[in-house]
């Protein structure tokens, strides 16, 4: 093991205690992620404590309507309904499996409407309805994010915030295998004159592969 993954490993393990010192999970959410292995989801939904900064990040945007693209079992989607008084999340599921799921896992938040569809199908419709959010969780087909990113500027009010998971892992990824993943967004997203963006690092301290333990998000603002 080189030195610089072994000090990686080592901050890996102090801030999964760290964080899961601070971590208060509720019945509904280990149900949700209970329900989702048992019914064959994937295990690829947000660590908890990254439920917490976006929980945290909606009550800091003061979210009243949240739009999630891509739901998987739902376990995000309930941070989002618990973040603020009153808020109300709308998500996007193309998998119908996912979606029975993620249906079952939200059943006791009513403030939740989970829409099964191609985002790129459903955000439009959104759009056509004049539909506007605080806050959008981009987390879903990695080769539609730019599309997905211009939408979501569409309907996101001024002054609220865009979060696109995943990027810097595409960018790490993307070194190894020449590819244009994440690159493309950054690119994309510099351009455009209606955002201030940033890239934020984080370690994944849910992931067992070294090479997934550095990720992050992009977060931009509407201006
Ligand atoms: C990483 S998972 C979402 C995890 C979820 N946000 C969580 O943390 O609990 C990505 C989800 O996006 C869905 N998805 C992928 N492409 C999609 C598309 N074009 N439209 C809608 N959903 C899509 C997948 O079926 C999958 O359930």
């Amino acid at each position: 093991m080189s030195s610089t993954e072994a000090s990686l490993q080592r901050a890996f393990k102090i801030v999964t205690q760290a964080q899961n010192d601070l971590i208060k999970s509720t019945p509904q959410l280990d149900h949700a992620l209970s329900n989702s292995a048992a019914q064959g989801l994937p295990s690829i939904a947000i660590a908890p404590a990254q439920g917490v900064s976006l929980s945290i990040l909606c009550q800091l945007v003061q979210a009243r309507h949240v739009l999630e693209i891509g739901t998987l079992g739902g376990y995000s989607t309930l941070f989002f309904a618990n973040s603020v008084p009153g808020v109300k999340v709308t998500s996007i599921e193309y998998n119908p499996k996912h979606h029975a799921v993620a249906k079952e896992n939200t059943t006791d938040a009513t403030n939740v409407e989970i829409i099964l569809g191609a985002a790129l199908d459903v955000l439009p419709k959104l759009a056509a309805e004049g539909r506007k959010f605080d806050f959008v969780f981009i987390d879903a087909d990695w080769d539609e994010q730019r599309e997905y990113f211009d939408w979501a500027v569409k309907l996101t009010n001024k002054g609220k915030a865009i979060y696109v998971d995943n990027v810097v892992r595409q960018l790490t990824e993307a070194e190894a295998d020449g590819s244009e993943k994440g690159r493309a967004l950054i690119d994309h997203v510099r351009q455009d004159e209606r955002v201030e963006a940033t890239l934020i690092p984080t370690l994944s301290t849910h992931k067992v592969k070294t090479s997934e333990l550095v990720d992050g998000y992009l977060l931009a603002v509407v201006k």
